[in-house]
């Protein structure tokens, strides 16, 4: 049984946070594979306000090769007008699901369902994208939303919630990560976010981790922002993403995941990001992407 709700879908063809190209017709793929009829087969009412527009990089003046945040400029003008849009979706009772495109969007996205509201935040991904200019190793913006959200980063970045951090850390859950990048390690260790790598999900159980998680997600919240990486599931599931790491969870595990998600009725608005279709093998990765909404939507088998 699925409580109807209120979707609006969001396409952010973007590709600039990433150092390799093809997550931007991420957007196209996962509407393909039936996403928004789907939606509505569930019992959803669904709005697609069709994408956002983004710069390409053949239109846009290349960065110095040794920036430390490359596309910095395009990314924060593009992740401003992506947080207006997402808080003004947010304020007319809709859930907006943001496709991606690359993991710099979810600075815009997050920023702006958390303005005027007190939210936690769910980060699933085989990565923890905690780096800023001074830890990054590759100068890659989509390896540095998550340190944007908690209140460390460049300023054209951090303020874009109307406040800083735009989420206490406190309530801020990392689930399944498992490519860390040194500095960013220690700067994880230090940090008052709770992390559950593949670690504690091999040993503990998928189902064990999300309850805690859901627990510090929603206490004293209104809620919670899920940002869901594509690449946080093994490549052997989903080949077609930006930036694969072998061992990863399982596409079942991903669904349980999203399925307590579904059941703690507390999720405000989501990001599915880092489709990349070049990569991917006949939309397969497009299509787990939808089953992974749809589950996180209310989809049960019986
Ligand atoms: N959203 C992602 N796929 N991020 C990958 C980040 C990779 C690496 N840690 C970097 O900062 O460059
Ligand atoms: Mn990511
Ligand atoms: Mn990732």
């Amino acid at each position: 049984m699925t409580s109807e709700t209120r979707v609006a879908i969001l396409g952010v063809p973007i590709d600039l946070g990433a150092g390799r190209r093809g997550v931007d017709m991420g957007p196209s793929a996962i509407r393909y594979a039936g996403l928004s009829r789907r939606l509505h087969d569930l019992g959803h009412h669904v709005v697609d306000f069709g994408n956002l527009a983004t710069p390409m990089v053949e239109t846009t003046p290349l960065p110095p090769p040794d920036a430390r945040l490359r596309y910095l400029e395009p990314i924060a003008e593009v992740c401003q007008r992506l947080a207006e849009l997402v808080s003004d979706i947010a304020a007319q009772a809709m859930l907006p699901l943001i496709l991606g495109g690359d993991h710099s969007l979810a600075i815009g996205s997050a920023s702006g369902s958390a303005r005027g509201r007190r939210l936690g935040l769910i980060w699933i991904d085989a990565h923890a994208d905690f780096n800023d200019e001074t830890t990054t190793p590759s100068g890659n913006i989509h390896g540095m939303p998550l340190a944007v959200l908690t209140g460390r980063g460049h300023l054209r970045l951090t303020g874009l919630a109307g406040k800083t951090p735009a989420f206490d850390p406190a309530r801020v859950v990392l689930i399944a990560v498992r490519d860390l990048d040194p500095l960013e390690r220690e700067a994880l260790r230090t940090s008052a976010i709770t992390v559950f790598t593949m670690h504690e999900i091999d040993r503990r159980g998928m189902a064990a981790v999300m309850e805690q998680a859901l627990t510090i997600a929603t206490r004293g919240t209104d809620g919670f922002h899920l940002s869901f990486d594509l690449d946080v599931v093994d490549p052997r599931e989903a080949p077609g993403v930006g930036t694969p790491v072998s061992g990863g969870i399982s596409a079942r595990e991903a669904h349980l995941a999203m399925e307590l998600i579904a059941e703690s009725g507390a999720l405000r608005s989501l990001d599915i990001v880092e489709v990349n279709p070049i990569l991917d093998e006949r939309n397969a990765t497009a299509e787990l992407a939808v089953e992974l909404a749809l589950s996180a939507l209310g989809k049960r088998i019986l």
